[in-house]
Formats: structure tokens, sequence, C-alpha cells
């Protein structure tokens, strides 16, 4: 099922949370998205899922309107960061309880309970009481017990933002794996870039109350549409030129560009930049150098200021230079992105 929600505001306590939302979500498609604490993911989600009031717009799961209904009547199922699992009860009843209130028969629901533990690699773990299992298994409960309700559209708020690195791995790739078999409509709420550019066909990325951009994780990482989004998606350096004649002109690089005339910011990530020590004009000086396994992080100060490289370690290993010395740069000017002063 596709979701499509159109100049969509909502007021918290009469703040403008929500700032004129427009997305389109496909069938099957997974969206992420992602933005700094406060922005308004939170609020979104549970926009969509209907359990805040929202001011304007509309919200619509195909041609359908879901904007006036009742959150138990969308489709739409949710899955908060606190997992909300009775504690008590064991596994098979927590599952099972949005399969009481739609009063399906005991047979029928033992076996999707069984069927969904399996689906969620928890066989056999029915009886087991939700205090006596771990933080991994728990997300997985909460998964399992959200696909009972057999949505439309899966949500999910930060849903594996409270487990170690190994098991965020698998659960994400747990997620993703079902949002294939069962081709889920999925939307996640992160903070965490790397999970949203590994999981999403696509990322909303927001700010303030706004999606600054909307569009496939590679996209968002090279082609950033504003300096808000390079930031937020990575570490930049930024050289400052000109576009004259057709040529952007600055003291670290020059190329052709079709950009009107005027000031610019080269926006450059440190994997586009690499050393040589071959070339004659060696303007650039290692301030320091910081190890970080296979990778080395290379900080330079140049007259118009300091750039970032991330290289190799073997590769700066090879170039042979110290710190207070001079080298050169090359940049991949195709990597780069103009931004306008
Ligand atoms: N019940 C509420 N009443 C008033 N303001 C609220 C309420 N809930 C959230 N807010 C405010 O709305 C803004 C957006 O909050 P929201 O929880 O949607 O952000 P978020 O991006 O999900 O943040 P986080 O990553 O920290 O969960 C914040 O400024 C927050 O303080």
């Amino acid at each position: 099922m596709s979701l499509t929600i159109k100049e969509l505001c909502v007021d918290l306590q009469k703040i403008r949370i929500l700032k004129n939302i427009n997305l389109e979500i496909r069938t099957g498609e997974f969206i992420s998205l992602l933005g700094a604490s406060g922005c308004g993911k939170t609020t979104l989600l549970k926009s969509i899922a209907g359990l805040l009031e929202t001011q304007e717009g509309d919200i619509r799961i195909d041609d359908t309107s879901i904007t006036n209904l009742a959150p138990e009547k969308r489709g739409t199922v949710i899955v908060f960061q606190d997992l909300r699992l009775f504690p008590h009860m064991t596994v098979e009843q927590n599952i099972s309880f949005s399969m009481d209130l739609k009063k399906i028969p005991k047979k029928d629901k033992q076996a999707r309970v069984g069927e969904l533990l399996k689906v969620v690699q928890l066989e056999g773990f029915e009886k087991r009481k939700i205090q006596e299992m771990s933080g991994g298994q728990r997300q997985r409960v909460a998964l399992a017990r959200a696909l009972a309700a057999d949505p439309k559209i899966l949500l999910l708020d930060e849903p594996f933002s409270s487990l170690d690195e190994n098991l965020r791995c698998e659960m994400a790739d747990l997620v993703r794996k079902l949002h294939h078999e069962m081709e889920l409509t999925v939307v996640m709420v992160t903070h965490d870039k790397e999970e949203a550019m590994k999981v999403s066909d696509r990322i909303a990325l927001m700010k303030a109350g706004e999606v600054l951009q909307y569009d496939k994780p590679e996209r968002i990482f090279y082609h950033p549409e504003s300096r808000a989004v390079a930031d937020y998606m990575g570490q930049t350096n930024y050289i400052l030129g000109k576009v004259e004649n057709g040529r952007f002109v600055s003291r670290a690089v020059s190329f052709e560009t079709q950009k009107a005339e005027g000031e610019y910011e080269l926006m450059v990530r440190p994997s586009a930049i690499t050393l040589t020590v071959d070339e004659t004009e060696r303007m650039y000086q290692i301030e320091e150098v910081m190890f970080e396994g296979e990778t080395a992080e290379i900080l330079l100060k140049y007259a118009d200021g300091k750039l970032t490289v991330w290289l190799l370690h073997r590769d700066w290993m090879k170039l042979g230079v110290k710190t207070g010395e001079l080298v050169g740069i090359k940049i991949d000017e195709r990597q780069g992105i103009l931004f306008q002063k």
C-alpha cells in the first residue's frame, strides 16, 4: 500500500511542530525519517498512525484519505522505542493481543503466533514471560506483535536504539528481510545516518519540522541539495571560490562548470581528496594525523583555511611524509558540489 502525505501541518500545545510536510511513499518501499533530536520525526510517525490531531493537510493510503480515521482503522501499526510489551504476560499473549480483539479462534491464533515466532527467529518461545527475555528478544516479540495485526504500513520509532551494535545490525537485517518477503511498506524513525543509509530505499532528512531533502541514500550523501543536508550526512570540507567565464576557480582547485557567475563554496567529502608529494606546488601543511585503523585522518592547513582528508592507512604510509611537512592535493571534482554563497 502506498502512503501519501500532503501539506501536513501539526501543532502541539499551539506550537507548529510539523510545517507543510509532503512525502510519497510507494508500495513496498522502506523509508527512513532521519534528523537530529527534536526535529519532528516521532510527531510525523504518530500523525501517520493517527495518534495526534493534525491541523492542515491530508494523509492517504492508496487513494483513501485516512486523516480522520481512528488509529485502529488505518491499517498502520507502530512499534515504539520502549516497545510497550506487557511484561507479566507470555510471548504468546503479547503477540496474540490484536487477534484477541478481532476474536480470532484459538487454534488459528496459536498457529499464527507460531508462524510469526518463526519469522522473527524465536521459535518455541510461546510460553516465556517478557520479563525473562533479553533486550534483543523483546524487540523481536514487539515486531511479531506488530506483524500479527497484518499492517498495511509498518511504522518503527527508533526500534533498535537500545540494542548494542551487533544486535542492531542483526535486527536491521531482519526487518529488511521481512520487508522484502512480506512486501511491507515501512516508515522508520532514526537519528543514525549509517543505519538509515543501509536499510532505506529513500531517506527524508528533517530539520525543525520540515523535510529538507527526500531522496535515495546515495543522492542524499553525494548530492545534497543544501549545506544543512551535506553537514548532517557526514564530515565535509568547504572551499571558497568564484565561478567566472564558465570555470569554478579557487586556490585549491579549478574546473569547468555550467553554474552562473558568483561566489560559491565547493563541498568535498574528505574521501574525495588525495595527497601527493610529486607536485611542485606543495602548499598544504600537515597539521595533524589521526590513525583510525584502516584509515588515517589528515588535517591540512593552507592559506584559505583547513581541509580534512581521509586516506587508506597504507596509502598514507606510502607518501612518506610527516606532521609539519608540505604536500600537494588532488580533488576529484566530480564528487564535489557547488553551493552558491
Ligand atoms: N506533547 C508535546 N507537547 C508539546 N511539544 C511537544 C510534545 N511532544 C514533542 N514536542 C516537541 O515537538 C518537537 C518534535 O518532537 P519529536 O518527538 O517529534 O522529535 P524527534 O525528532 O522524534 O526527536 P527524538 O529524536 O529526540 O525522539 C520537539 O521540539 C518537542 O519538544
